[in-house]
């Protein structure tokens, strides 16, 4: 607060100032009728008006002048992107919000683009996960960028207070380009480097495999959703064993859908794939699963319908994923009623369980299951790939395979000859043998192995033929041929266990019914005496 004495001496001044130029004018001729309208009213204002309201004024007109004139001198504007406060919090499932991952995600793509250029003194940090560096620049250093032909550079700063001290390790990624392009800038560049970023980022990352657990937290006491552990299996599309024209497609399909960012926005419709895996057990589903993940660098979320109590327990799982995911309910014929005839009369279940209908009333429902297919997805942004497996495609309820939900049926057959191929290449690394070959495909064609099987016996023949391919082919046939004969002989007693089972179920369901039409007797004749 000023002195009072001082406070007289501006506002003697103030007056003065605005009563002298009138006084002067008073003397002069051509102006002195105008000053003499003008003087009081200058004179009242100066007097009166608060000392703050001109000086704002004035700012605020001096500055508009200063920035014309800045502009035409330097036309240059800047953006820093400061790094947040303290540590980047992150959840399990990644940063905690988008303003905190705005920093780390500049920096990554600024990585990219340092290693690319003449940035000589750089920074080299571990990954946040996963073994990867994140190179980036020093401070004060700088990278040259181009987007759509505007050039921009970006400066590594620290803050400083007004004295020039440091302050603390807070930094900055500065961005400069020139005020033409400011709508470019921020409505797509700064996107773009988000973007990317994010990209670098998550493939630096470890992969993981979430599995839905039944436990508490032990804090909130509710369910936790998922939990996780590190997802790193060794399949490739290289390594899985299958029909090649059949890999080649499912390959296609998904770099098309990882590719269709734009389309599936421009159709309005969510960034999601289905597809259906069936076949018999050991013919790799899982495994394609794997391969899939490992190809698309995804995350796996692999559903347990069984623990899964309501439908929208099932949504709250749902909600939970995160974007380049797989999403993956394994044999669901097993683990849900999801077979042909709902309206139907109760069933057995495809495990050999109780009947469907003895599930608990708050269990997950078809049509919940539907909903989580597709009614959902609105709430879910960034791309997501849900696979079922089934060994039995045909108990499935049509809805719930129809393309759309599920988009791609993919039949994971019995093993044959390119598909030993892979095989013979991942277990003994040979790609052919004069005859042996050939031999192996004819019992592959004359027997259903699956892909497991063959596995098992190349494993077999290796150890026994010492890794040598022509023992080892030899072994193979052997054990392959003995496979079929125990896989037929074991085939023929399931059968004949399974007949037996429903025979005796039909037998128990026909006294039954005999039992309860003698009591329903006994009890008409019952009324019928008392009568
Ligand atoms: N197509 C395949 N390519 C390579 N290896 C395979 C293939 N199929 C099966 N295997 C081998 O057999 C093992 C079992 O296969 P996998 O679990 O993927 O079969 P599945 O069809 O999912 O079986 P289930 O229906 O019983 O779950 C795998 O660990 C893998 O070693």
């Amino acid at each position: 607060m000023a002195e009072p004495g001082k406070r007289a001496v501006a506002q003697w001044r103030r007056w003065a100032l605005a009563n002298l130029g009138p006084f002067a004018a008073l003397f002069t001729t051509n102006f002195g009728s105008a000053w003499l309208i003008l003087a009081p009213v200058v004179s009242l204002v100066a007097t009166y008006a608060p000392r703050r309201l001109f000086r704002t004024y004035f700012n605020l007109f001096l500055r508009r002048r200063s920035r014309r004139l800045l502009n035409v001198v330097d036309p240059y504007v800047t953006i820093d992107i400061s790094e947040p406060g303290g540590e980047v919090r992150y959840s399990r499932y990644g940063p905690v919000s988008d303003n905190d991952s705005t920093y780390e995600e500049v920096k990554a793509y600024l990585s990219g683009a340092a290693r690319e250029q003449d940035a000589r003194e750089l920074r080299a940090e571990g990954a946040r996960e996963g073994n990867g560096l994140v190179v980036s620049m020093r401070d004060g250093q700088d990278v040259a960028d181009e987007f759509r032909g505007v050039p921009l550079w970006w400066s590594s700063v620290v803050a400083r207070d007004v004295q020039g001290q440091r302050k603390g390790d807070r930094r900055f990624q500065r961005l400069t380009f020139h005020l033409s392009h400011r709508a470019l800038v921020v409505d797509e560049y700064l996107p773009h480097v988000r973007r990317q970023g994010r990209e670098i980022l998550f493939s630096n990352r470890r992969r993981r495999l979430y599995t839905n657990s039944k436990s508490r937290d032990s804090y909130s006491y509710e369910y936790k959703s998922w939990s996780y552990i590190d997802f790193d299996h060794p399949t490739t599309f290289d390594t899985l064993a299958m029909d090649r024209a059949k890999k080649r497609d499912i390959i296609h399909d998904l770099d098309t859908f990882r590719n269709s960012r734009e389309f599936y926005r421009r159709a309005g419709k969510p960034w999601k794939r289905g597809y259906l895996l069936y076949g018999p057990p050991g013919t790799g589903k899982s495994t394609m699963v794997a391969a899939m993940a490992n190809y698309l660098d995804y995350d796996i979320y692999d559903v347990e319908l069984t623990v899964v109590h309501t439908n929208s327990d099932l949504r709250k799982l749902l909600i939970d994923t995160t974007s380049k995911s797989i999403i993956v309910i394994e044999d669901i014929d097993c683990t849900l009623d999801v077979t042909g005839d709902r309206a139907g009369r109760p069933r057995r279940r495809a495990n050999g369980g109780g009947d469907a209908d003895d599930r608990p009333r708050d269990s997950v429902t078809l049509s919940g299951l539907l909903n989580f297919i597709d009614g959902l997805w609105s709430a879910c942004t960034g791309e997501r790939i849900v696979v079922f497996t089934t060994n039995h495609v045909e108990r499935l309820d049509p809805a719930l395979i129809r393309r759309g939900r599920m988009d791609m049926h993919i039949e994971m057959s019995y093993c044959r000859f390119e598909a030993f191929q892979t095989l013979a290449k991942n277990y003994l690394d040979i790609d052919d043998h004069d005859d042996l070959f050939a031999a192996v495909g004819e019992v592959l064609r004359e027997e259903n192995l699956t892909p497991a099987d063959v596995a098992e016996c190349l494993m077999a023949a290796r150890r026994a033929g010492s890794g040598e391919p022509s023992p080892c082919l030899q072994i193979l046939i052997d054990e392959l041929k003995k496979r079929a004969v125990e896989k037929a002989k074991a085939e023929a007693e399931a059968k004949a266990r399974a007949e037996a089972q429903a025979k005796a179920w039909a037998e128990a369901e026909a006294r039954a019914a005999v039992e309860a039409n003698a009591a329903a007797r006994d009890r008409a004749m019952a009324t019928h005496s008392n009568v």
